[in-house]
């Protein structure tokens, strides 16, 4: 193995990829004597442009498959040394990394060196604080989580040493009935229902599915919509023991509408069964957030912090993950040291002796630094079924970005979808192995199980996987799986030279969807004024869009009566819904515009 990333490359001149990114194989022709993806002639295409890569990539990826196929058959004995050659292992872990089923040549990895360099050193950068997050003008610092002597400012070494520290005694207490809800026959509590979203969902649900015991002292469920029947069920599951529900609001910004909602839904029940919310409320949020300053006011049971510098989809070593994973029994502390082995042997400048980098460099190849194929994650195991929807935000909300760092549209990208492993099989996998070849594997695998034939079969037919192998899933190997993914795509996006680190997609998608309620607003106003005319005047959708000021929002308009007029009885809506010009509206009542503010 090679001692040192420069190491590795020392021998061979680099072949830097253009400016304008190649596809792999113009740049960096694939002619490995020792692999199976064999192009010994160096390819006469002029360079291409990003928008014309991903065609030839893929023409290119149909003659892999069929040399790597041919190959295979012929000289298993070379697939076995590649094996042997890049198989990494962190033995304090058990956790293996076999990426020799990727067809990377070594000319690639070469190509790849001062992309590397540059990756790791934004790494280092950002450990060291710099503002990695320049929209926000925030560091990012979900690493200090799980070594606090990491941190830029020793404020900050306290500040997460004693979230621990009272995320574990209060744990404690509420597990052991020191600390009891105020009204329940069980006299402790027993449940906890989370209400948040995106990254102040997906985390500790992946860690409750992964870990939770079978008994768990208490059991979570999740609010992690606006669903009025989703809500409605969560709540009628926990019947009467509501009164024994300790109820975990989380949300970084304190802010988002859909938690929001979640919990003005769960203070309604609350209400209707006599409970006071506040008793068991508990708030995980920013200092001074609308969420922190109504749980203040109103007086919750507790509050734990969020820091800006912790992005929701890296959060889940924060509180937002620890405390529903510490109530439900989880050794917190082993995840915490699971994830923190797994910092610092992803901290090697050395590739193959880094399995974040390894990660980073197959995505490259297996798509082409484009996002031309996505990622399946197949984990063998039920309990980690939740990972692959894990991965969804913290890799497409990190790297789907539409400029790159010099403000070059990139479209950048990763798609990751996935279930799990053998149920897999019998659903899809038929179309991973024969039919379109749009996608490269990763096979999450448990020692502690059965071997499966899926990789193996997979390659046969060209097409790449990668395999993380854990001995078994606990704690440790939870936390560590997810930092090797969180450095993964940090250094990932330094490769395509994108910021992993700011979600402006998600940040226009809020903004819409405020418009949206504004312009409710107005429609309302509209109809109410029109309404309580004597004669009540009913309105068509271009009258109304018309009066809003507002004409070429009509089709929004329709939508938002649609919805109005389908949940609540005040709003009229006369005509046919097949012919939305046909239709008039009013309100069977007017002054009513409270009713939605
Ligand atoms: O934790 P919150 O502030 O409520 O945000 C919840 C989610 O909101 C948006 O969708 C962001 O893009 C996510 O990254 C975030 O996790």
């Amino acid at each position: 193995m090679a001692s040192s990333l420069s190491g590795l490359f020392s021998s061979t001149p680099s072949l830097k990829p253009s400016k304008t990114f190649t596809v792999k194989a113009l740049s960096a022709p694939r002619g490995d004597s020792s692999f199976s993806f064999p192009h010994t002639s160096k390819p006469t295409h002029p360079p291409l442009t990003l928008s014309t890569s991903r065609s030839v990539a893929r023409d290119i990826s149909h003659t892999d498959a069929a040399a790597a196929k041919k190959e295979l058959i012929k000289d298993p004995d070379a697939l076995w040394n590649r094996y042997l050659d890049w198989l990494y292992q962190q033995k304090d872990l058990g956790l293996y990394l076999d990426v020799s089923r990727v067809g990377f040549t070594d000319e690639f990895v070469v190509d790849m060196e001062h992309r590397f360099k540059a990756a790791f050193k934004a790494m280092e950068e950002l450990e060291k604080g710099s503002i990695a997050n320049p929209d926000e003008g925030r560091m990012v610092g979900h690493y200090w989580l799980r070594n606090s002597s990491l941190v830029p400012k020793p404020t900050l070494k306290t500040l997460i040493e004693n979230t621990l520290d009272s995320i574990c005694s209060f744990s404690d207490d509420i597990i052991s009935g020191k600390i009891k809800p105020p009204s329940s026959p069980a006299g402790r509590f027993t449940q906890i229902l989370s209400v948040g979203i995106g990254g102040s969902a997906l985390g500790p649900q992946f860690v409750a599915e992964a870990l939770a015991p079978d008994n768990p002292p208490l059991k979570i469920r999740f609010i992690d919509n606006t669903d009025p029947a989703g809500i409605d069920h969560q709540i009628a599951q926990l019947g009467p023991e509501l009164a024994s529900t300790l109820v975990i609001v989380i949300s970084k910004s304190g802010g988002t509408p859909e938690t929001r909602n979640g919990l003005l839904e769960v203070q309604k029940a609350f209400r209707e069964a006599g409970l006071n919310f506040a008793k068991q409320g508990v708030a995980i949020t920013q200092e001074n957030s609308l969420l922190d300053n109504t749980a203040r006011i109103e007086g919750w049971l507790a509050r734990f912090p969020m820091y800006d510098w912790v992005g929701g989809r890296t959060s889940v070593m924060s509180a937002v993950g620890l405390l529903p994973a510490a109530l439900q029994g989880i050794d917190i502390r082993e995840m915490l040291a699971g994830a923190a082995i797994m910092d610092e042997a992803t901290r090697t400048t050395s590739l193959k002796n880094n399995p974040a980098a390894l990660l980073a460099m197959c995505w490259y190849w297996a798509s082409d630094g484009v996002g031309s194929k996505d990622m399946v994650i197949l984990p063998y195991k039920d309990s980690l079924l939740l990972f692959s929807r894990y991965l969804q935000q913290l890799v497409m909300e990190s790297l789907g970005k539409e400029f790159d760092l010099d403000g070059n549209t990139v479209n950048q990208g990763l798609t990751v979808y996935g279930n799990k492993g053998s149920t897999d099989q019998h659903a899809y996998i038929q179309q991973l192995r024969e039919g379109v070849h749009n996608f490269f594997a990763t096979f999450i695998e448990v020692l502690r199980d059965r071997p499966r034939g899926t990789r193996s079969a997979l390659y046969a037919n060209g097409r790449e996987s990668i395999s993380v192998t854990i001995e078994e899933v606990t704690p440790r190997s939870v936390g560590a799986i997810i930092a090797l993914y969180e450095r993964a795509v940090g250094l990932y996006a330094s490769l395509v030279n994108i910021n992993a680190y700011h979600q402006p997609g998600v940040e226009a998608g809020k903004k819409a969807a405020a418009e949206v309620l504004a312009l409710q607003k107005r429609v309302l106003s509209v109809l109410n004024e029109a309404s309580c005319k004597d004669p009540v005047e009913p309105l068509t959708l271009d009258e109304i869009a018309d009066r809003c000021h507002a004409p070429e929002e009509i089709e929004m308009i329709y939508k938002i009566i649609a919805h109005m007029s389908a949940n609540d009885r005040v709003l009229i809506a006369e005509g046919s819904c097949g012919s939305p010009r046909s239709v008039k509206v009013y309100l069977g009542e007017c002054n009513v515009d409270d009713m939605y503010a």
